[in-house]
């Protein structure tokens, strides 16, 4: 089934635990945001994964260059994913799957702004399999899910798309029809008066319409 990530962005430490006491029976996934790292370092990203072993954690890195020492960095801070950007080098990107390899750990390719088929085809001879289908926060408004998001990972065999941008519940049903390996949730649920109550229905929605 669609696991769910719950996107830690814009937030203290004393938020990011919060939220994930509150909403940890609903999620499958934390995500530490790329800002939240910039504030507090890998030292958090420790302290997460120590803090919630149960829980996959992820450190949002948007790395788009020093692959190896990046990746090197979370997954020994003891992080279970990182991420990497599309417009990355193939050698980055290629260092980031190589030590997420030797890491035993995991790794998706954030395709902000990338719907180039050329490209993604290139990513997939590089061996990426995990696609992160996003709609930046500063395009949210904008910018809307779309089949043509998705046409261009059509054909592609054995890959796990990764979906992230405002999700909110009234999205779970759409979304759902591309069956998706993780759905990413920050502010519906960050933001929400009832975090408890908005993860417990994301979760009850991506049930419904699991296929
Ligand atoms: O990676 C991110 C921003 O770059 C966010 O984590 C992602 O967009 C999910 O948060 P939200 O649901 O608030 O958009």
């Amino acid at each position: 089934m669609t696991k769910i990530q719950l996107a830690l962005d814009r937030l203290t430490k004393a938020q990011c635990h919060e939220l994930v006491e509150q909403t940890r029976e609903w999620i499958d996934m934390v995500e530490i945001g790329s800002g939240v790292i910039k504030q507090y370092g890998m030292e958090f990203v420790k302290e997460m994964k120590e803090s919630y072993p149960g829980l996959s954690v992820l450190a949002d890195m948007k790395t788009c260059d020093a692959g190896k020492a990046e990746a090197e960095q979370v997954f020994e801070a003891g992080a279970d994913w990182t991420t990497v950007m599309s417009f990355a080098s193939n050698t980055t990107i290629k260092d980031v799957i190589d030590v997420s390899r030797h890491f035993t750990k995991s790794v998706y390719l954030d395709m902000m702004n990338c719907h180039d088929s050329n490209r993604i085809q290139e990513l997939y001879g590089l061996g990426v399999r995990y696609f992160n289908i996003h709609i930046p926060i500063d395009q949210q408004k904008e910018s809307r899910w779309s089949d043509e998001l998705f046409a261009p990972y059509q054909d592609l065999k054995d890959i796990h798309l990764v979906l992230s941008g405002g999700i909110s519940k009234e999205d779970i049903s759409s979304l759902s029809h591309y069956q998706p390996a993780i759905i990413i949730v920050g502010s519906a649920i960050t933001k929400s008066e009832h975090p408890a109550v908005a993860a417990q229905e994301i979760r009850e929605e991506v049930k419904r319409h699991a296929k």
